[in-house]
């Protein structure tokens, strides 16, 4: 569990939202580390794909989530010291990331590992539950999202960009069932908890939506400092 004198900044949110991209330039200007946990799931199910487990079998994902060896390296994802940034990010690896992420044991299996990437100065933070389950005590916990269509738009254009072709009506209908399926689990489902402050980027761009994140921790230390030393 953090020592409250490591300030975290969650930001969970929906597929294709940006939260990954804010959360990460966030922790940049804060001088912060950074943690992408979607890109955990994403690893998990690569080694899963790798060698033809089952998206069923819980036993054997939850022992590849306890001892895969990853590392974040130069803003690449490794694993195994093969550099795995572009596969992970493939839709299929994020459909099979998300089909699999119910299972108790390969949630809990990488609740420690997560939490692991909590060190001095502090630490910025995206994905589904990092505000509700993993860092319950973070400084500022941020709802971000977007209209799906939105998302859609912004997905579009981040495949394009990696020479990806892709279809709109596909990937609207593959966000949204992603959507469903993230938020209708039992086990740390994907929404807006009582705590979190919510970020509707739809109209906003990405230097918008990451000032509107500092803000907002700027004011949370602000209050937090008044709390512990009241104006006599
Ligand atoms: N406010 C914004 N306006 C326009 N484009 C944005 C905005 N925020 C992020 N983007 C772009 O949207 C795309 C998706 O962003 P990003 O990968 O950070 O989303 P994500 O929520 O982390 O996705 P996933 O959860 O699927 O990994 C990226 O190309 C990013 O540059
Ligand atoms: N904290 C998290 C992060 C991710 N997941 C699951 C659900 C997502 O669909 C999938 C891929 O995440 P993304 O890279 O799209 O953020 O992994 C989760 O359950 N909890």
């Amino acid at each position: 569990m953090n020592n409250h004198a490591i300030p975290i900044i969650t930001i969970d949110g929906p597929s294709a939202s940006g939260k990954g991209t804010v959360a990460y330039l966030a922790a940049q200007k804060l001088g912060f580390h950074y943690l992408d946990s979607g890109a955990l799931y994403r690893l998990v199910a690569l080694r899963a794909l790798q060698d033809n487990i089952d998206a069923s079998d819980e036993m054997q994902l939850a022992e590849i989530a306890g001892k895969i060896n990853f590392s974040f390296e130069n803003s690449l994802v490794w694993l195994d010291g093969q550099n795995v940034d572009s596969a992970i990010r493939a839709e299929s690896c994020g459909e099979f990331a998300s089909r699999i992420a119910h299972f108790p044991a390969l949630r809990a299996a990488l609740l420690q590992r997560q939490r692991d990437f909590c060190r001095l100065p502090g630490l910025v933070t995206d994905g589904r539950d990092m505000g509700s389950v993993v860092f319950p005590d973070a400084a500022l916990k941020i709802y971000l999202t977007a209209s799906v269509e939105e998302r859609a738009n912004r997905r579009y254009k981040q495949l394009k960009e990696k020479g990806i072709n892709a279809s709109m009506p596909n990937l609207l209908q593959m966000l949204r069932e992603r959507d469903q399926r993230d938020s209708d689990r039992a086990l740390s489902p994907l929404k807006q908890h009582i705590d979190a402050q919510l970020l509707d980027t739809s109209s906003l761009s990405i230097d918008e939506a990451v000032k509107q994140v500092l803000d907002s921790y700027a004011a949370a230390e602000l209050h937090a400092r008044a709390r512990t030393n009241p104006v006599k």
